[in-house]
């Protein structure tokens, strides 16, 4: 029988089974899946350990290759971005499921180099209660940029696997994890620079009782969320991988965080910006879960981390669960219908956007997608208001959500177009598509004309949709 992983005397009695830099080769063919691919989000927490009969470790079905090599179809692949780099630059072990690598090296012009704060920002220290955390080392302002860096390892969260059917799902579950960690092993252990690996192994480890082996332990403790490797999935599926890193992964978690990472797949780094203004010595944190949610779900969420969240809106729930809640629910303002319709006042985005933003700054939430998305609204109404200096002023204010990767913000950012609404006087403004557009409407009569709506709901459909970019649009009549 093989054991799941424990601390102790029996995890050091407990084998990993067959190495797998003996089994790696250059070529296979994967067998059918017979359980469903597990991932690391799903797998158990708490005190165990399960018993699985010997004799079902699956062969070892993925390809070692030179990164400069493509996907082998149907194999997962170990490999090390960026490809050549120079030793003293660094470089993300990576385990990826086939298509992945290509993603990133048919980038034209990856790998960029990263690209270091001016000034040092952060240290690491003792946060009491907490193990160790990042503090800023000066005073921050909204959008400064704090740190960059290379992830130590980016791995699939879950992999597809063989299991057989008189399995109990604890056994399931511990299969899957003692498979899992042999293939992470031979990243970590093999593969990955030894000064890396042994920063890799130093790292917080919150699941030592639950099966899972030192290497998946730690990926599930400190893992980041990292989007965009699979454009074969679907939106909701998209966060496909997870990231570990030296300095990010050692960011503590808050309700209210007062920093957030942005991913850039041409670095391949992640890049760590404030929220909002830090003092110096102030805690640095992020979220590693769903802040808009109630405290009861949020500390449900975080059991896995094996803390309980003592937050100043964990403290006190009544005062936060409720606008948390409507915060949530806020969605995209709906800017294009009321581009049209005036049915409702000039000024009726603007003053939703305002009532919004004083309750996401109120509840500390500025990290998440609602308040760029908020503050993009309202430089839109203005732009359709054809009111330049108001837009010039909520563009200043978006220039600093540095954090937000939505695909608005990047579409943005490639035609440069926020630094040049930054101006009021620029020809940004009457080039932009939706310039004047509620002022000049030639669609005030649409609620009763039909050939009229109908010609509206195009040019909404238009505006909404434009550099292929899918902005949500509700209807308001
Ligand atoms: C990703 S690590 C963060 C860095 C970690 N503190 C360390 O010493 O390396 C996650 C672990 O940090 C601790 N942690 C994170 N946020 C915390 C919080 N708000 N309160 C208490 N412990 C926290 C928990 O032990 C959690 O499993």
């Amino acid at each position: 029988m093989k054991r799941g992983f424990l601390n102790g005397s029996q995890a050091k009695a407990r084998s990993l089974g067959p190495s797998l830099a003996a089994a790696t080769v250059t070529q296979v063919n994967p067998s059918p899946v017979i359980a469903p691919e597990i991932k690391v989000e799903k797998l158990p927490i708490g005190k165990r350990n399960v018993e699985v009969p010997e004799g079902y470790s699956q062969p070892l079905r993925y390809v070692e290759r030179d990164a400069r090599a493509g996907s082998v179809p149907n194999a997962m692949t170990y490999t090390t971005l960026p490809v050549g780099a120079r030793e003293d630059e660094p470089v993300t072990e990576c385990f990826f499921y086939p298509g992945s690598k290509e993603v990133v090296m048919d980038l034209p012009g990856f790998p960029k180099p990263l690209v270091h704060p001016a000034t040092p920002a952060f240290r690491l220290s003792s946060a009491p209660g907490k193990g160790l955390g990042l503090f800023s080392t000066r005073a921050l302002k909204q959008g400064d940029h704090i740190l960059a860096e290379r992830p130590l390892f980016v791995t699939v969260r879950g992999i597809p696997l063989q299991c057989p059917p008189s399995f109990t799902r604890e056994q399931y579950h511990q299969h899957a994890m003692n498979e899992f960690e042999r293939c992470l092993e031979f990243s970590v252990k093999q593969r990955m620079r030894p000064e890396d690996s042994e920063a890799f192994m130093a790292l917080k480890n919150s699941h030592k009782e639950d099966g899972s082996g030192p290497i998946v332990g730690i990926v599930r403790t400190n893992g980041l969320r990292l989007p965009g490797l699979r454009p074969d999935l679907k939106e909701d599926s998209k966060f496909q991988y997870t990231a570990v890193c030296k300095d990010i992964s050692r960011l503590n978690h808050s309700c209210s965080p007062n920093t957030q990472p942005r991913f850039d797949m041409l670095s391949f780094s992640y890049n760590l910006f404030a929220v909002r203004d830090i003092a110096e010595d102030e805690e640095l944190t992020f979220q590693y879960t769903d802040i808009t949610c109630s405290a009861a779900k949020r500390n449900e969420a975080l059991k896995p981390y094996d803390f309980v969240c003592t937050c100043s809106a964990c403290k006190d729930p009544v005062a936060s669960d409720a606008p948390r809640n409507k915060i949530g629910k806020f969605g995209a303002p709906p800017v294009y219908m009321w581009l049209f319709d005036h049915q409702f006042p000039d000024d009726w985005i603007l003053t939703r956007c305002r009532e919004r933003l004083a309750s996401i700054v109120h509840e500390g939430l500025e990290a998440i997608g609602e308040y760029s998305r908020t503050l993009t609204s309202a430089m839109e109404a203005c732009i359709a208001l054809g009111d330049a200096q108001g837009a010039s002023e909520w563009a200043a204010k978006l220039m600093k959500a540095k954090w937000d990767d939505s695909k608005e913000r990047k579409a943005l950012e490639a035609k440069l177009e926020l630094e040049a609404l930054l101006d009021p006087a620029s020809l940004a403004y009457p080039a932009h598509p939706m310039w004047r557009k509620r002022v000049d409407s030639p669609y005030k009569d649409a609620r009763t004309n039909p050939m009229k709506r109908m010609k509206m709901m195009q040019e909404v459909g238009a505006l909404a949709n434009r550099d292929g970019v899918a902005r949500p649009c509700a209807m308001l009549f």
